[in-house]
Order: C-alpha cells, then sequence, then structure tokens
C-alpha cells in the first residue's frame, strides 16, 4: 500500500478506538529486542532465541498456521509476571502514541510453574500496568480475559472463574473475556456452558467467529448467544462461504464486527484487501470496527489499518471519522466512559480536519 503522507497524517491525529488487540502479538519490535536480550544475559548459550529473533521479520505474509507459530517464539519471551507487566506498559504507550483515545486489551493467562507465574499473577501484573499507567499517558484502557480454543473446559471455567474475581477488585478495567486460539484447534460448541457462566456473570463476550471458513453450524450456534461483539467474522456472508441465516443474526442483533485487515490479508483467509468483508458490512450501515489483532506480529498500527481502509475503499476523511466515531459505541466500558469519550473526539474534531 503506497504512502500518502498527507492522509497518513489524518489518521495518525484521528483519535480512535482500538478494540481487538491480543496483548503477546501487539509487542513492538523494539519491545522484544529488549526481551530477547533480558533472555540471552540469563541464557547466554540461548542459541534458540538467537534463531528467533531473525525469525522475527516484519512485512512479508505468513500463513494463519506460521502467524501462530509466532507466538510459539513470543510466549516464552514473556513468562513472567515481571515480563507482562513490562510489555503491557510498552504496548499501552505504544497505542497511546498512535492517538488511540480507549483500548480493549485482551491475553490469555498462563500458568508457568517453572518461573512461578499463576494465571492470577499474570492478570494482576497486566492490571497493575494499566492502573500504573493512568496517570502518565492519554488513554483508558479496559481488559478482558481470554480463553484459548485448545483450553479444556475446566480450564475455560477456570479463566471465567477469575475474570468474574478479578471484575469485581478492578475498578470496571475488567470487562470481559475473549475466546481466540488457533481457529482450527477446537469447537466454540463445546465452550457455551462457560460463555452462558459468563455473561450471568455480566462480563462481555469477545468471540472469534468464522475466521476460517466451513463453520457455519458452529458458528450459528455460538451466536446464538448473541455475544457482545464477534471478531474477524470473516465467513459469514453467503458469498464467502456463510450463510443468509448467519447474517440474519448478526444483523437482527446488530452484533457489531471487530474488522483486522492487515491480519486477515497476512494470514491469508481474505486473498487482497480489495475482497476485504469490511466493504459489504459497511455498506449495510453493520456496526464494525477497525482494528489491529496483533500489531507487532502484523507489523501494523491503527493509524495504518485507517489509511489502507481510506486508500482500498476510497472513503472520505469525514468518513473514516465517522467510523472511529462510531466505534465508541461498540466499547464494553459504561456509558459515563462513551460519554466521555464522545466529549474528547468534539474536542479534537477541529484541530484534526484543520490539517487537510
Ligand atoms: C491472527 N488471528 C488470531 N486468531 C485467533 N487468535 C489469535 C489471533 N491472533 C492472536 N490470537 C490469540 O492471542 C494469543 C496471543 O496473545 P496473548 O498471549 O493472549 O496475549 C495467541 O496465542 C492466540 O491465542
Amino acid at each position: 500500500m503506497s504512502l500518502n503522507t498527507k492522509l497518513d497524517e489524518f489518521c495518525r491525529k484521528l483519535p480512535k478506538v482500538e478494540l481487538h488487540a491480543h496483548l503477546n502479538g501487539s509487542i513492538s519490535e523494539a519491545t522484544l529486542s529488549k526481551l530477547i536480550e533480558r533472555k540471552l544475559k540469563d541464557f547466554p548459550d540461548g542459541v534458540e532465541l538467537a534463531v528467533a529473533q531473525r525469525t522475527i521479520n516484519k512485512g512479508q505474509r505468513r500463513t494463519l498456521d506460521e502467524c501462530f507459530a509466532m507466538f510459539r517464539i513470543i510466549h516464552p519471551l514473556t513468562d513472567t509476571a515481571e515480563t507482562i507487566y513490562m510489555v503491557t506498559c510498552d504496548v499501552i504507550r505504544d497505542f497511546a502514541e498512535d492517538n488511540v483515545k480507549y483500548l480493549e486489551l485482551r491475553s490469555t493467562p498462563r500458568h508457568v510453574p517453572a518461573t512461578g507465574m499463576t494465571k492470577e499473577t499474570y492478570v494482576r501484573a497486566i492490571l497493575k500496568a494499566i492502573e500504573d499507567c493512568k496517570e502518565s499517558m492519554d488513554i483508558i484502557v479496559k481488559f478482558m480475559l481470554a480463553i484459548d480454543m485448545r483450553n479444556t473446559l475446566e480450564g475455560a471455567d477456570e479463566t471465567v472463574e477469575l475474570a468474574n474475581k478479578l471484575k469485581d477488585c478492578s475498578n470496571g478495567v475488567v470487562v470481559g473475556v475473549d475466546f481466540s486460539g488457533d481457529p482450527k484447534a477446537g469447537d466454540a460448541r463445546s465452550f457455551i456452558p462457560v460463555f452462558q457462566k459468563a455473561q450471568s456473570y455480566g462480563l462481555k463476550l469477545a468471540l472469534h467467529l468464522a475466521e476460517v471458513p466451513e463453520r457455519n453450524e458452529e458458528t450459528l450456534e455460538v451466536l446464538k448467544l448473541i455475544p457482545g461483539r464477534v471478531g474477524h467474522g470473516t465467513f459469514l456472508l453467503p458469498e464467502d462461504g456463510g450463510n443468509q441465516e448467519l447474517v440474519d443474526v448478526m444483523v437482527q442483533n446488530k452484533i457489531p464486527l471487530e474488522l483486522c485487515l492487515t491480519s486477515n490479508i497476512k494470514g491469508q483467509t481474505v486473498a487482497a484487501y480489495d475482497n476485504h468483508h469490511f466493504k459489504k458490512w459497511y455498506d449495510i450501515g453493520h456496526p464494525i470496527s477497525v482494528c489491529t489483532d496483533d500489531k507487532g506480529v502484523f507489523s501494523t498500527t491503527l493509524s495504518e489499518e485507517y489509511s489502507i481502509l481510506a486508500q482500498t475503499f476510497e472513503l472520505s476523511q469525514e468518513k473514516l471519522w465517522d467510523i472511529s466515531y462510531k466505534s465508541i459505541d461498540l466499547i464494553f466500558a459504561d456509558e459515563k466512559t462513551k460519554a466521555y469519550l464522545r466529549g474528547v473526539w468534539e474536542k479534537e474534531r477541529e484541530n484534526v480536519f484543520k490539517l487537510s
């Protein structure tokens, strides 16, 4: 995608909402290098890590399987509560510097017996980072605990219980539960009881659904829970291999879509930007939000995603503004936060358009 300086500058200045960001996929190259250096200091013979450093190259397309292999490289680098705290602060700072005013981070709590990190200390480290960043950064951050599709039902239940426990002491920071992981690895239907339990606790659901083809029955059954938002939804439309029933449930219940263009292109579930399902959902006025997914792994920023959107679908700056402003309606935080954010957007409007 060619650079368009004026448009890029507009997209950078545009106040933005990021609703689909996996913590470990969002770690920048600079932060990853820091982590690798730390590891190599502790384990000077860390040949495997030195290889990993060269493997994390930017820019090229990868298959979805290769994307998931990236997480297997990153996870051993973030295996203590201390590194989780550090990367959370760095990721929040990156988003704040990109003029993201509201961020919902999500991450899969991990138990690493070798370092003593538990699922709870993992999440507490993230919550502490969010709290500590409040003072110095102009961004509101919320958090979702993620269930990996490869989890057992018991493991998923543990995550929901932890989310519920920490929701009550997080001052409104824990807002929900995400369902993600290698989409070829599991069946969302088996997790329906834990999704229902999360809903009964007042936790919102952000579920990866129809990220890969031929999942129509599974997707329909889970959509009937009316999740708060759907991640990707790449194969919902009849022309993409989905069907009208899926579209009807989405439309009738106004279930918002979190759309991650570069992620889908690089993971090769969408052939080209101009084929992206964004266009069809946008044209029917369905609630959508533009997201990065894994800004580190896919080497992107939210500003770049807006710029790509404008260039691909010939959207005016006014329309980009509208997409960003309407994303406020889709956040999982309370009405007071939405009202506050609308005020931020209105205050920034003149300044952002003055540039163009
Ligand atoms: C490319 N599209 C995607 N589809 C599904 N799940 C994804 C994903 N990208 C990331 N994740 C999920 O997020 C984890 C990394 O962040 P955390 O360790 O949780 O912070 C991955 O292991 C995967 O479970």
